[in-house]
């Protein structure tokens, strides 16, 4: 019986959320906290999803799925957006009664089943665990995608898994990445596809108007992840930057100018930093004003909260710089930790931030992208005991 495991991580954005939306750059790293996800063949004719992170169970009959009437008209290589007549109908079969968040996860699930496997005659189960918050601007729902794309490329041979050594062939990878980027489509409307991407490809990239260019060297940098524990939905913070920005362009272009300099300045020091052309502590110094600023202007477009600004105003009040990652409004902000600060500050500013019941962590950044564990090779440990075959 056919079992695939797959797996893909998540991300900090160090600078270029929501400018990435329109056109301008961004700069991603992976963060090796991963996704999991366990697509079983069963005999029961039946599709099921277990997606405990956000307390969904499902299940239809074959026969229900196979009756569908999908016409959504996909060409495996080359996935067209799902249009809004198809969105409908698979917004019917996620269930009313859903709540928006794992409505919204049944649907990418549908859009991709139905899209690639469509009229198959063997049942399937599919159990997704992450490490990641759910909804917290660390990527989880574009982790979520790339596991659902890979794990049914590789069902339906339109990729080949990798061997032990995770070495996917580079049009494989680049397919996985399409079919996530639909994924996130449905999640949130206009994807730049910097999550997806770096879900995908893992380590560090660079991503300007979809194309994606992967940063080979950049300095191992020491983050402090916070968690203000705010839910808040991607969805919802990019369309109230667009409303602002179709309401005021002529002041939020320029914001959004800001921040593609803000990246750029970034990727010089990043650069310097790999290349040993640049004093460490003015490097550290640059990386910090690039911090400020760029925080300073999300909250400008309307991203921030109150809690996040808490964070940051903690941090300051030990030295340290901090921002808002990925699509703000709640969720992550990351403090970048600098060679100079000590692990007495580092101690005293997590003791501060969980006082306010803040959820801290130190990572660092890189790791592998899409992963497959194959129970033959022995890749399995890592995968959460709950997705283990008894
Ligand atoms: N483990 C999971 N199981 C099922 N669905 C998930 C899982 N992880 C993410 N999702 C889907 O992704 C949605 C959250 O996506 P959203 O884009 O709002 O947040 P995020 O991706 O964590 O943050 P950001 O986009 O800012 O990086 C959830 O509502 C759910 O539909
Ligand atoms: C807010 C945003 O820029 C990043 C979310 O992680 C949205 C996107 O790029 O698709
Ligand atoms: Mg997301």
């Amino acid at each position: 019986m056919t079992e695939i495991i797959v797996s893909a991580l998540g991300k900090i954005i160090l600078h270029g959320e929501h400018s990435v939306v329109y056109g301008r750059s961004a700069i991603a790293c992976s963060l090796n906290i991963r996704t999991y996800l366990k697509l079983s063949q069963t005999k029961d004719e039946r599709v099921s999803l277990v997606f405990p992170d956000i307390d969904l169970t499902q299940s239809w009959s074959l026969e229900e799925v196979n009756s569908i009437q999908f016409s959504q008209g996909c060409e495996i290589l080359n996935p067209n957006p799902p249009t809004e007549d198809v969105i409908k109908q698979l917004k019917k079969i996620a269930g009313s009664g859903a709540t928006e968040i794992n409505n919204t996860a049944s649907i990418v699930f549908l859009y991709i089943y139905l899209s690639l496997c469509k009229n198959r005659k063997q049942g399937i189960e599919l159990k997704v665990k992450s490490e990641l918050p759910i909804g917290a601007g660390l990527g989880s729902s574009a982790g979520f995608s790339v596991c659902l794309s890979s794990a049914f490329l590789i069902l339906t041979g339109n990729v080949s898994a990798p061997g032990s050594d995770n070495i996917w062939k580079s049009d494989d990878l680049e397919l996985i990445n399409k079919w996530a980027f639909m994924g996130e489509t449905l999640n949130h409307g206009t994807p730049s596809g910097i999550d997806n991407s770096i879900a995908t490809y893992g380590k560090a990239i660079k991503l300007k108007s979809g194309t994606v260019h992967k940063l080979d060297k950049i300095p191992n940098l020491r983050i402090l992840l916070i968690n203000t524990k705010i839910p808040r939905c991607t969805k919802d913070l990019v369309a109230g930057v667009r409303r602002k920005y179709e309401m005021y362009e002529g002041i939020i272009t320029p914001v959004l100018n800001s921040m593609e300099a803000i990246v750029s300045r970034c990727e010089a020091v990043l650069s310097d930093m790999t290349g040993n052309h640049c004093d460490v502590t003015s490097c550290y110094k640059k990386l910090q004003d690039l911090i400020d600023m760029n925080h300073d202007l999300l909250r400008f477009l309307g991203v921030s909260h109150p809690s996040l600004e808490s964070v940051c105003k903690t941090c300051q009040q030990y030295g340290l710089h901090c921002k808002l990652t990925g699509a703000g409004g709640g969720g992550c902000a990351f403090c970048l930790i600098s060679p100079e600060t000590t692990e007495e500050t580092l101690q005293t500013v997590e003791i501060e931030l969980k006082k306010q019941n803040f959820e801290c962590w130190e990572t660092s950044v890189g790791g592998n992208g899409v992963m497959c564990h194959d129970p033959a090779c022995g890749t399995t440990s890592s995968i959460p005991d709950f997705l283990k075959t008894t």
